[in-house]
This record gives C-alpha cells, sequence and structure tokens, in this order.
C-alpha cells in the first residue's frame, strides 16, 4: 500500500522540495502551511508520518508534536532552524521521533523518512495481539522479569525503540543497562545496522580520540594502516557508551561536536564524514553529581541524556527472582552442556529470594553458576548457595525493607507478599527441599515445589553481555591490554566451563560431600577460581575485576599475590 505522508511547514518552496523527495521515494503527501491546517488534516485522514516545522505561523510545532505522540504510535519527525539544537531535544522529550535541521540535506531527510517508515511496519498485524507481536516476544525472552516495576519499564522500551532520541540509562551495576541498550537497538528501525558497545572506562585515554573516530595510516607513529572508528562502526546502527562517566574532560568536548554536528573527522584526515548514528549510554556512578563536581560536562550530559531510563535494583523486584533463576539455569545447561538441566529446591529459591544482592542480576547469575559447580546433583539446595542462614529476623518485612535499599516497597516487600515463608522454611537444609518434578515452563510453582530449569533452548540469550566484542577498542588497545582481546562471549562461557569442571581442587569432594584436602585448600582453590574468572572477564582489568567480586582494588592485588595468580603464566 502506498504510504502518506504529513508535511507542515510555511515555507513553500522548502515544501515543495520535500514533497519532489517524498513523491520520489513513493510516498503521497499533503502539505499543510499553519498548524490549523494540518490539525485539520491529522483529523480527517490517515498518515504514516508527519514532518513538522517548529516555527509556524499560528503556534509551534511543539504543540503538534503533543498532540500527535500523545495520542498515536505514528511518528513525528520536527525541522530546525540550524544551531536550535535546545527545541529539537525538547521535541524528542516531547515524543518526536526525530529530527532534521534547515538548510535541509536531502540525504539526511531520505533517511529519516525510510526510518520512519521502518517505524511505522512495526506491529504491522492489527491481529495480533499486542503481547503477541514479535516485538513484545523478543523483549520477553530477553528481559527477564515481569514483576510490577519491570512492566512500566518494558512499555517505555518498546516506546524508545521506536525513537531517535538519545536514552540514558542509569541503574546500579548489574542491573541489565547493556541487555536493555542492545533491545532498544534490535527493536528500532535500525537494527539491520551495527550495534557499537564501547566501554568508554577501557580505551586507553591516549588512543580515545583514534578509536572514537579513527586515523589514517600514518598519521602518529604506529599508525600502520587506515583506521575505521567507532562512530564510523557504528553508522546506520546504534553506539552504546557504556560507563561514560569514565570519559576525560578533553574527549567529552569531542564527542559532543560529534554527536551534534553528526560528523567525525579521522586523526590525520583532512575532510568530514556524516555518520548517522543513535546514541545509547549508560553508568553506574551518578552523572548528576559529576556534572556538580566539574568532571563531567553539563551540555553533553544534556545531550546524552534526553531521556532517561532507570533500572531498578534486583533488591526492587524480588518477585522475579525465581524467574530469573530459572532463566539462567537454562542457560548454564545450555553453555556447559549438563546432562540434566539443574533446578532450585524450593528452600534454595526462598533463601535466594531473602538474599541482599548488592551486585544485582549479575550477582545473581554469578551465585547460581557457583552453585552449580558446587552441586554434585543437578539439585541446587540452600547450601550450595553458599549464603549464611538467615536469622528470624532477616525474614521480617521490616528487615527484608533495608535491604532493598530504598529502592523496593517499604512497608511490604514484594517477597514477603509472594512468600510469606516462616523462617524455618528458610533455613539451609530445611525438609521442604524436596524434589518433585513440575511443568518444566513453570517459572515459579505458588504451592512452594521445586524450580525446574526448561529444557529448552528457545528462550535463551544468544550473548554473555557484562564482557562484549570491542572490536575496535580490542584491536587499538592490543599494545596495552593484551589480554582484553580475549574477553569475549566464547571466552566466558569458557572460563565458566572450566569453573564448573576444570579445577580438581573445586570438585575434589570426598565421598561424604566435604573437601578432600580439608577446608582450607578447598576454599583457596574457589576463590582463586572465581578471581580468575572476573579477571577474564574484565580483560585482565584489576579495578573492573574488584568491582564485579565487589571487593577493593587492594584487597584483590593482595588476595593474587598470596594465591599466586599471575595473567603470564596462566595465558
Ligand atoms: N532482566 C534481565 N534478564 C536477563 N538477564 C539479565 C537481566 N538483567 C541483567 N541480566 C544479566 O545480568 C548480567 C549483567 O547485566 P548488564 O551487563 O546488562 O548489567 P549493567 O547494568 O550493564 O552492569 P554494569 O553497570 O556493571 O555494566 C548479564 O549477564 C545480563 O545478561
Amino acid at each position: 500500500m502506498t504510504k502518506t505522508a504529513l508535511v507542515v511547514d510555511d515555507e513553500v518552496d522548502l515544501c515543495r522540495l520535500m514533497q519532489i523527495t517524498l513523491t520520489k521515494m513513493g510516498i503521497k503527501s499533503d502539505v499543510a502551511y499553519t498548524l490549523s491546517q494540518a490539525r485539520d488534516y491529522w483529523q480527517e485522514r490517515e498518515y504514516d508520518f508527519c514532518l513538522t516545522d517548529l516555527k509556524l505561523p499560528d503556534g509551534s510545532g511543539l504543540e503538534l508534536v503533543k498532540e500527535i505522540s500523545g495520542s498515536t504510535n505514528t511518528p513525528i519527525a520536527v525541522i530546525t532552524a540550524h544551531g536550535s539544537m535546545d527545541l529539537a531535544i525538547e521535541a524528542l522529550k516531547l515524543g518526536a521521533f526525530d529530527f532534521v535541521n534547515k538548510p535541509l540535506e536531502l540525504p539526511r531527510l531520505r533517511q529519516l523518512v525510510e526510518n520512519a517508515l521502518k517505524v511505522t511496519h512495526q506491529g504491522d498485524d492489527p491481529e495480533a495481539a499486542p503481547e503477541c507481536t514479535p516485538e513484545q516476544k523478543l523483549l520477553d525472552s530477553r528481559l527477564i522479569g515481569d514483576s510490577a516495576v519491570m512492566l512500566p519499564l518494558k512499555n517505555t522500551i518498546l516506546k524508545l525503540a521506536r525513537s531517535q532520541a538519545p536514552v540514558f540509562l542509569s541503574g546500579a551495576s548489574g542491573t541489565g543497562k547493556e541487555v536493555v541498550a542492545r533491545l532498544i537497538h534490535d527493536l528500532s528501525p535500525r537494527r539491520d545496522g551495527s550495534f557499537v558497545p564501547v566501554n568508554c572506562g577501557a580505551i586507553p585515554s591516549e588512543l580515545m580520540e583514534s578509536e572514537f573516530f579513527g586515523h589514517k595510516k600514518g598519521s602518529f607513529t604506529g599508525a600502520v594502516a587506515d583506521k575505521q572508528g567507532l562512530f564510523q562502526q557504528a553508522n546506520g546502527g546504534t553506539l552504546f557508551l557504556d560507563e561514560v562517566a569514565d570519559l576525560p574532560l578533553a574527549m567529552q568536548v569531542k564527542l559532543l561536536r560529534a554527536i551534534q554536528e553528526k560528523t567525525v573527522r579521522a586523526i590525520g584526515d583532512t575532510k568530514e564524514i556524516p555518520v548517522d548514528i543513535r546514541i545509547l549510554s549508560a553508568t553506574h556512578k551518578d552523572l548528576s553529581q559529576l556534572v556538580q563536581a566539574g568532571t563531567f560536562r553539563q551540555d553533553l550530559y544534556y545531550r546524552i541524556n534526553v531521556i532517561e531510563l532507570k533500572l531498578p535494583t534486583l533488591n526492587a523486584r524480588r518477585d522475579d527472582i525465581p524467574v530469573l533463576a530459572t532463566h539462567f539455569l537454562a542457560l548454564i545447561a545450555e553453555e556447559w552442556q549438563l546432562e540434566t538441566p539443574p533446578s532450585l529446591t524450593t528452600a534454595a529459591c526462598e533463601r535466594l529470594q531473602h538474599h541482599d544482592f548488592a551486585g544485582n542480576v549479575r550477582e545473581l547469575r554469578n551465585l547460581l553458576e557457583r552453585a552449580v559447580t558446587l552441586a554434585e546433583t543437578p539439585n541446587i539446595d540452600v547450601n550450595h548457595l553458599g549464603l549464611p542462614a538467615l536469622t528470624p529476623a532477616d525474614t521480617e518485612p521490616q528487615a527484608m525493607s533495608s535491604a532493598t535499599q530504598g529502592t523496593a516497597p517499604t512497608a511490604e516487600t514484594p517477597a514477603a507478599r509472594t512468600h510469606p515463608a516462616s523462617a524455618d522454611t528458610l533455613l539451609p537444609n530445611s525438609p521442604s527441599g524436596q524434589m518433585a518434578p513440575i511443568d518444566s515452563s513453570a517459572a515459579h510453582d505458588e504451592k512452594g515445589q521445586l524450580i525446574q530449569a526448561p529444557t529448552s533452548a528457545s528462550n535463551l540469550h544468544p550473548y554473555r553481555t557484562h564482557t562484549q566484542h570491542y572490536p575496535s577498542v580490542i584491536k587499538g588497545a592490543a599494545a596495552n591490554h593484551p589480554k582484553t582481546a580475549q574477553g569475549d562471549s566464547a571466552e566466558n562461557i569458557k572460563t565458566a566451563n572450566q569453573a564448573a569442571q576444570a579445577p580438581n581442587e573445586t570438585k575434589n569432594i570426598n565421598n561424604l560431600g566435604l573437601p578432600a584436602q580439608g577446608l582450607e585448600h578447598y576454599l583457596q582453590a574457589q576463590e582463586k577460581q572465581l578471581i580468575i574468572t572476573a579477571l577474564k572477564q574484565t580483560g585482565w582489568n584489576k579495578t573492573q575485576a574488584a568491582e564485579l567480586l565487589g571487593t577493593t582494588f587492594r584487597s584483590l592485588r593482595y588476595r593474587m599475590k598470596k594465591l599466586e595468580i599471575d595473567e603470564d603464566q596462566l595465558e
């Protein structure tokens, strides 16, 4: 069916130019020269998208943005006078899909229109129930959790995916910021382009400019060939600036310019190259505080933080722990090629729901990996979790709410609501922890039965996040960080497998289920393995590994010395 557009601008020549461009793209369009005319057209007819100037004779195009995006899913883009970035940002905040600057550059206009049409293609099947759309299915299979805080978050993600606005993902470490960033990209009209994640804290400052913008051969010592920067790699797709707070100030200025101008210039090059990217960014730090402290530029903050999406801590959504655990156990079974998928006993599941997850979802996953490693059978019980026994006081609603760091409902936590278990049932080796076969698709059995990991691999994550491929960073930083290149998902999986299978020390349990060579030896082997896993995940960056392990850099360095962990010997 022919696509249709409404063009709103009072400049007759410009309208003609836009109409000709649209016609060449096979799109029929109506032109309105005033706000009221635009409203009339909008009432009378249906359009696939709208393109409006902001300055109209009888009002502001922002009003139209508010009206259209508030009542429909139809994308509306705005045309802004060159340099009026503030208005463009306001339009994006109000729900505009994208903006284009005057004087109009036709390639940019065509690109915008193509993206708008891709948005309108999404959810084209009017028969499909909202929960059955491919977008919703993808979202549900990758962002696990349907607690009260997750449902509105998922709706917002679907909306944000349709827009081109920069999104800033905030939230504590391990809450899933990278998972969400990937989802926004994969659900967006840019999904056919690349998703380029970059850990801003991992690039040595002297390599930063070359990493982001590229360089020409011979532009500095060591530039033996032309190199494409991350901006160009992300062209047509999404650039995800992870740990954006760690950008040095000098780089912040250059980044701001590239984001505003939508052009980059490689080191040693004379010409600017246009790039079409969407910027997503994230940090677990309080960026507004860093702005106040003067270590993060206000203008860049304003530019990347057009829309902020705050991810809840795991403590604030304890209802999701069973379903997350099921998901991770299925992943572990798949990745480690375990014959029988592991499953949690009721007691173990309840113990998890009472744990204070300072490391959020990542901690849950790591904890389960350790538990599967420790358990001799596929049944994961409380004693495999390595968590201290709960006291009756721990299970009281007040104690639970104090563990939520103020983010969960304080009067009555979700955990307390769903699992009004007595302290007895939460103690290790509770008699309630018996195996019982249940429907493998059930995330949590309300009768308090076993949590069983599904055997189907249909909704498994195709990747393990946190330490992602950063191809450009890796190549550039290789000289300084030779191990970074190995920090990819395959390596993570291998490391996890090693943790599960390889070290004889960790498996060295006698028939009585006790460490054959004594507790001390056994625990040291465990400690060593976990530290190596963390170091490998961070490309042997000790600061980041310490953070992953919830310890300090000094303590990690001390332990590495004590346990004789040496990068060179291990590789
Ligand atoms: N809702 C979720 N569903 C499934 N897996 C999740 C979810 N949230 C987080 N994870 C998993 O938890 C781990 C940490 O997630 P992620 O790296 O996205 O967190 P983050 O907030 O970006 O952390 P950091 O700030 O430390 O970079 C990953 O293994 C990820 O796959």
